[in-house]
């Protein structure tokens, strides 16, 4: 288990002190996929930094499986460090080396045998999905290859821990989902613990089944990724969940305008349907006892690792005792509902 206990790191800039990191605490059990989210800044790349002994705390403590990380230095740090592989944005690969030669590079550093490195990295490439690509080098490979790379070399010495800092934002939509799919299934299969940074909330929503929310070097919010996005309480974690649940909410609100000068009686509702809610067929029971017209502007259900969230925008029009009903029933069936006009 990973645990940070009143974790702070000031930094001593030029312009004075620097709070990156203030008072955290966060236990991550082990075999978990925990997602740290946050805007630049926050302070998510010092926490995780702390992790592996890059940074030491101003006060606190960073402990591994009981062992006080923080407190260490020389070999048993460098011995500690083994249990902790990590991917990068950028992937630092070395740009001379061939895939095979990269993922040999941590275990020719442990003192492996060149022919024992040369095995365990044919395994661990075909792990990662990069059998019969051993030879290539990285000039030659598409982003998400070159990730798969900087996987298999992080898993080269059997580390326990996996950090990933922004390991999917240099890449585009498909490949993102293929990586973390890769990282879902290791995880899987190594029971290998992952500490995930990142900006993206949908890769917390893909992957994660913990997630904590950092803003100005605090922990604002943490817990199981479900019960963050269902009941966000702090305003940047509303921004974030709401980024992900209606990537495209300013293209909603001109259509709600639009909306609003066609139809000026009606009433336009948000739903917001969390796990099992969205595969009920509510809205349309919500119909059968109060007859409504019912325009969809936008929506969309998103699997979590924990269950499907899905959020609507309808408008409404029709007799006003029959609206409130609807809403009534909706509250009945615990479907948030936001009403956003009404005339
Ligand atoms: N070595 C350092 N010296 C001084 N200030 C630092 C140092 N490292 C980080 N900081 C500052 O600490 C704060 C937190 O930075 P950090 O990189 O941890 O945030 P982050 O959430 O990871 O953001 P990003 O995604 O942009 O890297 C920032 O204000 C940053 O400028």
């Amino acid at each position: 288990m990973i645990e940070f206990k009143d974790v702070t790191k000031t930094f001593q800039a030029k312009q004075g002190p620097v709070h990156a990191v203030q008072d955290v605490n966060l236990k991550i059990e082990d075999g978990h996929i925990y997602g740290i989210v946050g805007y630049s800044g926050a302070g998510k790349s010092t926490l995780v930094r702390m992790l592996n002994g890059l940074e030491t705390p101003t006060s606190g403590s960073v402990n591994i499986d009981g062992v006080e990380i923080s407190a260490l230095s020389g070999a048993p740090l460098r011995e500690q460090r083994h249990k902790i592989g990590m991917i990068f944005q950028h992937f630092n690969l070395l740009w001379s080396r061939t895939v095979l030669q990269n993922i040999m590079f941590p275990l020719e550093i442990a003192g492996q045998s060149k022919a024992e490195a040369e095995k365990k990295a044919h395994h661990l490439a075909e792990l990662v999905g990069l059998s019969g690509r051993e030879t290539a080098y990285p000039s030659e490979l598409s982003g998400g290859q070159k990730q798969r790379v900087g996987i298999a070399r992080a898993l080269a010495n059997d580390p326990q821990i996996l950090l990933s800092d922004e390991a999917t934002s240099a890449l585009d939509p498909q490949t993102t989902d293929e990586v973390l799919d890769l990282l879902l299934s290791i995880n899987q299969k190594l029971h290998l613990t992952i500490v995930l940074i990142t900006h993206e909330m949908h890769v917390i929503r893909k992957i994660a089944d913990h997630v904590a929310v950092m803003e100005s070097g605090k922990i604002v919010e943490q817990g199981p990724v479900l019960d963050v996005f269902k009941r966000p309480q702090q305003a940047v974690t509303k921004r974030f969940v709401n980024e992900e649940v209606t990537p495209s909410l300013n293209e909603t609100t001109v259509v709600v305008d639009q909306l609003l000068e066609k139809y000026p009686n009606g009433t336009i509702v948000r739903l917001t349907f969390h796990g099992d809610q969205a595969q009920l067929p509510i809205v349309s029971e919500m119909l059968k006892q109060f007859p409504l017209d019912l325009n969809i502007i936008e929506g969309g259900i998103h699997q979590t690792q924990e269950g499907a969230i899905g959020s609507l925008y309808v408008q409404l029009t029709g007799d006003r005792a029959k609206i409130d009903g609807a809403l009534g029933y909706l509250e009945k069936m615990r479907v948030e509902t936001e009403v956003l006009t009404r005339e």
